[in-house]
């Protein structure tokens, strides 16, 4: 059902630091969306208002079109899966998985905890009690008693954490589908982006409290709302580099040294600091007007990681097939100005995404200091 947060704040205890700031987010009906963030920026906290475990301090929270900000968690239509919500110990996990599950006419309680025990991989353990389960075992039971239920919104806390990375990434898929399936209205928190983009269908990445950007996968790569985002959505990160806007385009570090021309671009002021952002996957070795030296040139199977210096700047650039260049040469790099993002170095702001120019040759320049 649709979640509405609604200028939604948390402040612990007397504290006027805000954990949570000005929240406002919409879920879908059957949308499946995730709070992304690293550690302390606020996703389990705005999680924990949306169950009821923790007051909001300001705002509201409305699902399926009811106030639920004021009610006891129980009351709210909310399935869990938390970090460390405990299963009852006095039951099997078969008992834990199907607890408060009535049969109706079509609906065999039973069916459904097998089903999702096969999902999950937990059906040879169904009739075991959870202490001397596994933490992953545990969590896989957890998952799947929130998963059981016919809530109006589930909440999944890290709820693959403790898993290894290959079990989680068969997981992650069949959830989501499941998810889909039954048209289940979701809200993941994770700190890790990989989850997010496997699962989500819109992820909103938190700082500081501070929502950065709402968006689809597609859109957090492709124009992040700013520097943040940037940098942290997308692996390896956007390279970013510091210029200024100068008379025949952007100035690299502002020395003039090495700059980029943008014939017919429009331009912030001569003067404005920016940030010139280019992923790894942007930027081609071998041809263009720059140039850097190799420090590390790694062929991971599928993808080359190749580490440069230019002029003291580090540069990561990956290409899906082997580079040939050793460490310490000198290798000539560029960029097509469709893929440069620029940010305003104050407010990190996006400026624009993927430059048009009118001649389709940009040229770079790296030129001789000095006379
Ligand atoms: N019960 C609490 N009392 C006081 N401060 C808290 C409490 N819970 C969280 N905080 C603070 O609120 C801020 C946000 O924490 P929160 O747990 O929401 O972030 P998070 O992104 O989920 O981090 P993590 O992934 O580490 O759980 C942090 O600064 C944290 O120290």
């Amino acid at each position: 059902m649709m979640l509405l947060l609604d200028h939604l704040s948390k402040a612990y205890g007397r504290s006027t630091v805000r954990a949570v700031k000005d929240l406002s987010l919409q879920i879908e009906d059957g949308e499946f969306i995730a709070l992304l963030g690293s550690s302390g920026c606020g996703k389990t906290s705005t999680l924990r208002m949306i169950a009821g475990f923790e007051a909001a301090t300001e705002g509201s929270i409305t699902l399926a079109g009811r106030r639920i900000d004021g009610l006891p968690p129980a009351q709210r239509r909310v399935a869990m899966a938390f970090e460390g919500y405990a299963l009852y110990p006095p039951l099997t996990v078969e008992d834990n998985i199907g607890f408060g599950l009535a049969a109706k006419p079509g609906f065999d309680p039973r069916q459904r905890v097998r089903e999702l025990a096969d999902l999950l991989e937990i059906g040879p353990i169904l009739k075991r009690k959870p202490a001397g389960l596994s933490g992953g075992q545990q969590q896989r039971a957890s998952l799947a008693r929130a998963l059981a239920r016919d809530a109006e919104l589930h909440l999944l806390d890290e709820p693959m954490g403790q898993l290894e990375p290959q079990l989680r990434a068969i997981l992650r898929g069949r959830v989501k589908a499941l998810t889909k399936a039954r048209g289940l209205t979701s809200v993941l928190v994770t700190h890790d982006q990989t989850e997010a983009n496997a699962m989500a269908d819109r992820i909103a990445v938190m700082e500081g409290g501070v929502l950065q950007q709402y968006g689809t996968p597609t859109e957090l790569r492709e124009q992040p709302a700013n520097l943040f985002v940037a940098t942290f959505f997308g692996e390896p990160p956007m390279n970013a580099l510091p210029a200024v806007v100068g008379n025949s385009g952007l100035i690299l570090d502002g020395d003039d040294n090495t700059h980029a021309s943008l014939p017919g671009v429009t331009l912030p002021p001569l003067g404005t600091p920016v940030v010139l952002g280019l992923r790894p996957h942007a930027i081609t070795l071998g041809q263009g007007d720059w140039a850097a030296t190799v420090i590390s040139n790694r062929w991971l199977g599928d993808e080359a990681h190749v580490a440069l210096d230019m002029g003291g700047r580090l540069i990561v650039v990956v290409a899906h097939h082997r580079i040939a260049a050793r460490t310490g040469s000198v290798i000539p790099l560029g960029f097509a100005p469709r893929d440069l993002h620029l940010f305003d170095a104050k407010t990190g702001q996006a400026l624009m995404h993927g430059v048009q120019t009118l001649s389709s040759q940009t040229s770079f320049t790296e030129r001789k200091s000095g006379p």
